[in-house]
């Protein structure tokens, strides 16, 4: 559905030229969820503007659903922007507007009669759930019901793909959560592909089937969310994958085991799919001569599956701890040896 192929964008400032997309290779199926994460000023928002010819690229291609974004313009580019829908942080709703009428606006922008119209509009706002509250102006409306709203009208023209710019990063997490539940039910009863940005790794792993990794304009990192989960490659993955899987708290807490423990061995151990059900510790104990203290653990589910981690100190004799962490690296299972810092 979208392709991108070695794809650059410069911005010529006073201050000299900004390289913020740079040879971005990126291929995206009909029907996924695809997310892609960085930091601020990683040029996640000049490839999103890229996707729906807001930008055109220095150079590179960029194809979304057979139409070369970066070469055609004026009507054409137009209906082709009728295809790509987009959802905004902070909403962008029409304030004098009723939740009805910034649904329709895009329909009448597209010509769409009054009649049909109307019957689209009461289509959307059952698909987003906003049934009630159809007379309401923004300003009445919670932020989660705000974005309810962004979606409908994104979709009012009925788009193959739906861009989300941040979508959820100004709202709580139990908002934050039923978004996203609302865009994997939209993906799966429409087919929409969806690309997302965001800097939190939450989204990606609650809803993406894949992940790009943006840093300095480059993709450093492509894959499947669970396989980055269970191996990040690159240290900002492994610091965005840490957002989820080790917490704040946690690094202290294995600052204290450290002293806690001084002997043997601290471990990170992290599984996936089927390997999380399997009675790992228990063959530790018995096949090994070890002391297994289970420190911290945590199962996360994934769109494609679960994975854990979980931290425990193992104690015992230099070669008997070594054998174990071989046996355990043979069972798919991720081992990483903590080091004191
Ligand atoms: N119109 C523009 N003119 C000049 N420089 C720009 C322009 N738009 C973006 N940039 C620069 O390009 C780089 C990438 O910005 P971009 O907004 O794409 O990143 P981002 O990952 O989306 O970050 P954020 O989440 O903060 O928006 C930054 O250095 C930014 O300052």
């Amino acid at each position: 559905m979208i392709t991108l192929s070695n794809v650059t964008k410069i911005y010529k400032a006073a201050s000299g030229n900004v390289t913020a997309v740079d040879h971005v290779n990126l291929h995206v199926a009909e029907g996924e969820i695809f997310g892609i994460i960085g930091y601020s000023g990683a040029g996640k928002s000049s490839l999103l503007r890229l996707l729906n010819g807001l930008e055109k690229p220095t150079s590179g291609e960029v194809i979304v659903d057979g139409k070369d974004m970066g070469k055609i313009s004026g009507s054409e580019l137009r209906q082709a922007r009728q295809q790509i829908g987009m959802i905004f942080q902070h909403f962008n709703l029409l304030w004098s507007r009723t939740v009805r009428e910034n649904i329709a606006f895009p329909l009448e922008i597209a010509g769409v009669p009054k009649e049909e119209r109307q019957k689209r509009v009461d289509e959307l706002i059952q698909l987003v759930g906003l049934e009630g509250r159809e007379d309401a102006y923004p300003s009445q409306l919670s932020g989660g019901q705000k974005q309810r709203v962004g979606i409908a009208r994104a979709l009012a023209n009925r788009p193959k793909v739906l861009l989300c710019d941040e979508a959820t990063s100004a709202l709580d997490p139990q908002t934050t959560d039923s978004i996203l539940d609302l865009l994997v039910d939209i993906n799966q009863r429409l087919g929409l592909t969806i690309v997302l940005i965001t800097h939190e790794m939450h989204v990606i792993r609650k809803i993406c089937d894949r992940v790009a990794v943006m840093e300095n304009g480059k993709i450093v990192e492509m894959g499947e969310v669970l396989q980055v989960f269970r191996k990040p490659e690159q240290p900002i993955t492994k610091r965005f994958v840490k957002q989820v899987t080790e917490p704040e708290e946690t690094k202290e807490a294995i600052a204290h085991l450290f002293d806690q423990y001084p002997n043997g061995k601290l471990v990170q151990l992290t599984f996936v799919g089927d390997s999380t059900e399997q009675p790992l510790i228990t063959q530790l104990i018995r096949q090994f001569d070890l002391t297994v203290n289970i420190l911290q653990g945590k199962i996360s589910q994934t769109h494609h599956g679960a994975y854990g981690v979980l931290f425990v100190h193992l104690a015992g004799a230099d070669d008997a701890i070594e054998r174990a962490l071989a046996f355990m690296r043979q069972q798919q299972v991720e081992v990483e040896v903590m080091a004191s810092e």
